[in-house]
């Protein structure tokens, strides 16, 4: 192949040839994104030593916080962030549900779309990872339960403070969230496009609005309260959301 008409050539067939690695990423499938989420999730000894390097589990920081929210910018590996991203956009329309609510003594206003974890099987993997972030909490084990979150426009979440009990296998069984999580997952997210997590309760008074971030993970023990402002953009907010559980004693506190 003579060299010299390479600059000129702008033709897309020659731009192809010439960057087939930016092409390749551009056309990442959402198939061959879960495979690679999952060969990345089911490595526990990659994983240990991912978590090793940013300072183990999620305890120590939670406790250190003090009760307030923490920010942690870059939490998994870039690929994982845009591997999962990737299945998010590509979820069949049948798969998310609506919460919507009015707004009433038991519930806060809101209104976006979710998606069982469990029930997607390509983010199935992503479950270990979770469990593995906080295994235990004071000495006591954890449930993580986690779902896919998707705010087009106008969705938002009122003020609230995460509090709830679920039962889990059978009425006998309660389970109360303990720690809340958000993993923000749109790229180049902008002030100007709502849909900021809302802190308020920071330090200090008043309230602080957080533009999600790509990668990063929004987590802090519950009650704390907070709200989501109304998306104002024409594209969806993505997210992973959920809570690490713990079994309610009889009697005792939530
Ligand atoms: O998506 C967020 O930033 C926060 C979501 C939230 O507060 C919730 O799902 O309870
Ligand atoms: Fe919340």
């Amino acid at each position: 192949m003579a060299s010299v008409a390479v600059h000129e050539d702008r033709s897309p067939r020659r731009r192809l040839w010439r960057s087939p690695r930016r092409v390749e990423e551009g056309e990442l499938s959402p198939e061959r994104a879960a495979r690679r989420l999952a060969a990345w999730a089911e490595d526990a000894a990659r994983q240990e030593r991912w978590l090793a390097s940013r300072g183990g589990g999620l305890e120590a920081p939670l406790l250190g916080a003090g009760g307030g929210i923490l920010r942690l910018r870059d939490f998994l590996p870039l690929e994982a962030a845009e591997n999962t991203l990737r299945v998010l956009e590509a979820l069949p329309e049948s798969v998310w549900s609506l919460s919507e609510q009015g707004g009433d003594a038991n519930a806060a206003e809101h209104r976006f779309w979710s998606a069982d974890v469990a029930d997607v099987p390509q983010l199935a993997p992503l479950r270990g990872v979770f469990w593995r972030l906080l295994p235990t909490l004071r000495g006591e084990p954890t449930l993580p339960i986690f779902s896919c979150g998707r705010y087009g426009a106008s969705d938002h979440i009122g003020r609230h403070n995460d509090e709830g009990d679920t039962p889990i296998f059978g009425p006998g069984n309660i389970f109360s969230r303990k720690v809340a999580a958000i993993w923000h997952l749109t790229r180049e997210w902008q002030e100007s496009e709502g849909g900021a997590l809302v802190d308020l309760q920071p330090e200090g008074g008043g309230s602080i609005s957080h533009v999600p971030i790509f990668n990063s993970l929004v987590v802090f023990e519950v009650p704390h309260w907070h709200a989501v402002s109304r998306v104002t953009a024409e594209r969806y907010r993505y997210s992973i959301f959920g809570w690490w559980h713990q079994k309610k004693v009889a009697g005792g506190p939530g």
